[in-house]
């Protein structure tokens, strides 16, 4: 009893029918085919969810016990062998380096350690934001929002300040992650095709050459970070998860406990790289990217905020998010509108099942579409429209409880970044909408503004946003 879905091609399967973007080619199919939906990539049977029963089935109650992360070509080479975070299966590794990272990382205690570094690059931002605001010229906010996001992230996980750094600077850095998640979102022949053949087609094709290739810039990046550790020493400032897991390396470990190696190290680092950097600066694009087409929604959150935060503050601190409600509301809308990961990351059934009363065979590739149930009519009134409101007397949440509503996935797997994420993209957008108003480019109108999406499994706009900043008046 395998859930119905479109049929398929000799030996590529329903390949043919994905256009450029997954998310989008399984909602339109699912329309069509319903809400679990069966295809095969090649030879691999894969089954979409596009309900909030089904991903509460595959992420609460599976994930715990029968789902683990697809093994692919590229996650297993991003995750130096599997021994990261994101893309590893649920094993010791898995476990181990979990653990270390919400302890080393995500912890509320690290989360208030941090807090001065989050607020002196939001200052940084600000201060580059007003040189543009005196010369009238448009910012690139998608060029400036990454910046944010990827200096805050090195300087939590790394250490690393990019204005100190001469291997790399920010367009490089710009460069890399968006290099890496093009390669990791795209298909590698080997994965779907019988062994033999995919391995043929992905050398022909270029397509084993181009995966290796960013993952070769990624990894020199990443050794420098090592290096540059290794050369400085544990910081006096504070000592971020690579001191830690270097130490962790050089001690010698008790027979029978679990090694810390430098492909654990460099897993981890993997993550925090392509996890924590994009999808922040991609939600905050996409929030002032609604903000701009919405102005009665920016009017009114700018009168929130500055109501409530009072006249000329000289500086916005993490102090000043709780008291916001209305920001809130605009990321929920924002991210029910726009998932930075449509499909969270791909999941494998570890044994035959049973899902909705469904059979889904062992080893099926399991995804769970959040832009189709973002966007459902069933759960959500005037579905495609932008209106924050929808929660101000909703109990629904995106802390993975709720299942209409899961930017950061749910269960076992739910990002372990959510807190820092959250603060950032928070913190990043009062500071830009406390000190500035924001407007058009000459002759452009909201309409004229673009939506299309670009991007394999982390998605965000294709086209900058581009606004003019004019220092707020009090
Ligand atoms: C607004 C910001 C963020 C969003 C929307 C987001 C979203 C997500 C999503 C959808 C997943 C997959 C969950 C699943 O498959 O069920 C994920 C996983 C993950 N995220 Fe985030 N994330 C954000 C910020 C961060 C940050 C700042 C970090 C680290 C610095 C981070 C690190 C991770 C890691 C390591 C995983 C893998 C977890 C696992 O497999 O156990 N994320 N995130």
């Amino acid at each position: 009893n395998l859930p119905p879905g479109p049929k398929g091609l000799p030996i590529i399967g329903n390949l043919h029918q994905l256009g450029k973007s997954q998310h989008r080619s399984f909602h339109k199919l699912s329309q069509d085919y319903g809400p679990v939906m069966f295809l095969r990539f090649g030879v691999v049977p894969v089954v979409v969810f596009s309900t909030r029963e089904g991903a509460e089935e595959v992420l609460k109650t599976h994930d715990l016990e029968t789902c683990s992360r697809a093994k692919l070509t590229a996650t297993r080479l991003f995750s130096y062998n599997y021994k990261s975070i994101g893309f590893t299966q649920y094993n010791d590794d898995w476990k181990e380096m979990r653990k270390l990272a919400m302890t080393e990382l995500f912890s509320a205690k690290k989360l208030k350690a941090f807090r001065y570094i989050r607020e002196e690059e939001c200052e940084l931002l600000v201060k580059k934001i007003s040189k543009s605001a005196q010369t009238q010229t448009p910012v690139d906010l998608r060029k400036a929002l990454f910046s944010l996001t990827a200096s805050i992230v090195c300087r939590l996980g790394f250490g690393q300040k990019f204005n100190e750094c001469d291997f790399v600077d920010m367009d490089r850095v710009e460069e890399l992650v968006l290099e890496s998640e093009t390669n990791i979102g795209s298909f590698a022949f080997t994965d779907f095709f019988p062994p033999g053949i995919g391995w043929v087609i992905d050398r022909i094709s270029g397509r084993h050459s181009d995966l290796h290739k960013a993952f070769s810039k990624l990894s020199n990046f990443i050794q420098y970070v090592i290096d540059d550790h290794l050369k400085k020493g544990p910081s006096q400032e504070h000592s971020d998860i690579v001191h830690v897991m270097l130490d962790m390396i050089n001690k010698p470990s008790k027979a029978g406990s679990f090694k810390v190696t430098y492909d654990h190290l460099k897993g981890v680092m993997s993550d925090v790289f392509l996890a924590g950097v994009n999808p922040g600066s991609i939600s905050m694009i996409w929030a002032m990217t609604e903000l701009a087409r919405h102005p009665r929604v920016m009017k009114k959150l700018q009168q929130e905020i500055r109501e409530t935060l009072g006249d000329n503050k000289e500086k916005i601190t993490e102090q000043d998010l709780d008291k916001v409600q209305y920001l809130k509301f605009v990321f929920q809308e924002t991210f029910r509108l726009h998932p930075p990961a449509p499909l969270l990351l791909p999941r494998e059934a570890m044994s035959d099942l049973k899902i909705l009363g469904y059979d889904i065979p062992k080893n099926t590739m399991i995804e769970v579409n959040t832009y189709s149930i973002g966007r459902d009519p069933k759960y959500w009134e005037n579905p495609n429209d932008f209106i924050p409101e929808r929660f101000i007397d909703s109990p629904v949440e995106y802390y993975g409880q709720h299942f209409e509503l899961l930017p950061f996935g749910a269960g076992r797997r739910i990002c372990p970044g959510i807190n820092t994420g959250l603060t950032i993209v928070e913190l990043g957008l009062l500071n830009v909408l406390y000190f500035f108003d924001w407007s058009l480019p000459d002759g452009m109108t909201t309409k004229d503004i673009d939506m299309e999406e670009a991007g394999a499994f982390v998605v965000g706009k294709k086209v900058p946003l581009e606004l003019i900043p004019t220092p707020h008046k009090w």
